[in-house]
C-alpha cells in the first residue's frame, strides 16, 4: 500500500463514524490523547470511561500491534472531557499514513482543540537514557522528504487548507506548560526537550542509520506521531507531544544492540506508567485552563 492510494476516509465517511460512536457517548471531548506502545495505561486517568474496540466500528482499521489495545476511551481526565485512542495505527502495518492519521481528523470532528501524542521511541542524543521523556520542540519529517505525508492526493478543505506552515506543530504555550508541570512534579532529571523523527520501521535502526539521524540534528526515533501532528495542524489543532525513552540506539560498531525488542519497549512503559499517568493528567489539565 503507497501513501498516495485512495483514501477512503472521506468527509463524509469519518462523519458516519463520528454519528457512530456520538450516539454511545455522553460527552464531547475537547482534547484527544493517543497512547504510545506500552502507554496504554495513560487511559487509566479517565473517569466516566465509555470503551469503544476500534473492531466494533462500522469501517474502521485494526490495531495490529503489541501493546495498542485497539480501542476509544471516551470520558474525563481531571474534569476535562477527551477522547483517548488506546492504539494508534503504523505504517509498517500495511496502514497508508492517510489512515495513520485519520483518527486525527475524526476526533477534529468531535471538536477537540487539542492534541497530546504520546510514543515509545528510541533515544539517539548521547545525553538521553532508558526511562527518560523527551517533550517534543519539533519534528523532523523524513518520510515527508520522501514524499509521504497523511495529506497526499485530492485536498478537501473541510480538514484544512493544502498548504499550511510548520512553524508552530507543537505548541509553545502548551510546551512552557508542560515544562512547569515537569519542575512542580520534580522529573526534571529525567526530561528533556527534543526533536523526534518518524521512520517507516518497523525493523529498528541500523549504526549508519542513527549515525545520520544523529547528524540531521535528531535526539529520539520513532515510527508514528509525525504524520498525526501533520494533519492534526492542517486542521488547527493545537499538538503537545511526548517521547518515552525505550531504548538507547547505538551510533557506534561493536555494541550489543539486539536485545531491542518490542517487549522491552513495552516493560518501559510499564515502569513509568504512574508518573506518567499524573503528568498527563496535569497537562490536561494546564491546557483546559488555557481556554
Ligand atoms: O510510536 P509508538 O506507537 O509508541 O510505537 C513505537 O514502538 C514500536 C516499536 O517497538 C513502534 O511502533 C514505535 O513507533
Ligand atoms: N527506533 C524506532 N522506533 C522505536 C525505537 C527505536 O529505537 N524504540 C521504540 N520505538
Amino acid at each position: 500500500m503507497c501513501s498516495c492510494s485512495k483514501n477512503i476516509y472521506t468527509y463524509e465517511k469519518l462523519s458516519e463514524i463520528k454519528d457512530f460512536l456520538t450516539e454511545k457517548i455522553s460527552i464531547q471531548p475537547k482534547i484527544g490523547v493517543i497512547c504510545g506502545s506500552g502507554l496504554g495505561s495513560l487511559g487509566n486517568a479517565i473517569t466516566d470511561a465509555v470503551w469503544i474496540n476500534y473492531a466494533d466500528i462500522p469501517d474502521f482499521p485494526v490495531s495490529t500491534v503489541e501493546g495498542h489495545v485497539g480501542r476509544f476511551i471516551f470520558g474525563c481526565i481531571r474534569g476535562v472531557p477527551v477522547a483517548c485512542m488506546q492504539g494508534r495505527f503504523h505504517y509498517y502495518e500495511g496502514y497508508p499514513l492517510s489512515i495513520c492519521a485519520m483518527p486525527v481528523r475524526l476526533m477534529k470532528l468531535f471538536g477537540i482543540s487539542h492534541l497530546i501524542a504520546s510514543n515509545a521511541a528510541g533515544g539517539l542524543n548521547p545525553k538521553y537514557k532508558v526511562g527518560d521523556i523527551m517533550l517534543q520542540k519539533d519534528h523532523f519529517n523524513l518520510m515527508g522528504l520522501a514524499g509521504l505525508g497523511p495529506h497526499i492526493g485530492p485536498n478537501d478543505s473541510r480538514f484544512g487548507p493544502r498548504f499550511f506552515s510548520m512553524s508552530n506543530a507543537y505548541d509553545e504555550i502548551i510546551l512552557t506548560k508542560a515544562k512547569q508541570i515537569v519542575e512542580r512534579l520534580n522529573m526534571q532529571d529525567k526530561v528533556h526537550e527534543g526533536i523526534y523523527t518518524c521512520v517507516g520501521g518497523p525493523n529498528y535502526e541500523t549504526v549508519a542509520d542513527v549515525k545520520a539521524l544523529i547528524n540531521l540534528g535528531v535526539d529520539a526515533v520513532g515510527m508514528s506521531t509525525v504524520h498525526e501532528v501533520i494533519a492534526a495542524r492542517q486542521c488547527g489543532i493545537r499538538c503537545f507531544a511526548f517521547s518515552l525513552i525505550t531504548n538507547v540506539c547505538s551510533a557506534e560498531y561493536g555494541v550489543d544492540c539486539t536485545d531491542i525488542h518490542s517487549e522491552a519497549v513495552l516493560e518501559v512503559g510499564k515502569q513509568m506508567q504512574e508518573e506518567l499517568q499524573i503528568f498527563v493528567e496535569e497537562v490536561v489539565e494546564a491546557i483546559s485552563q488555557d481556554n
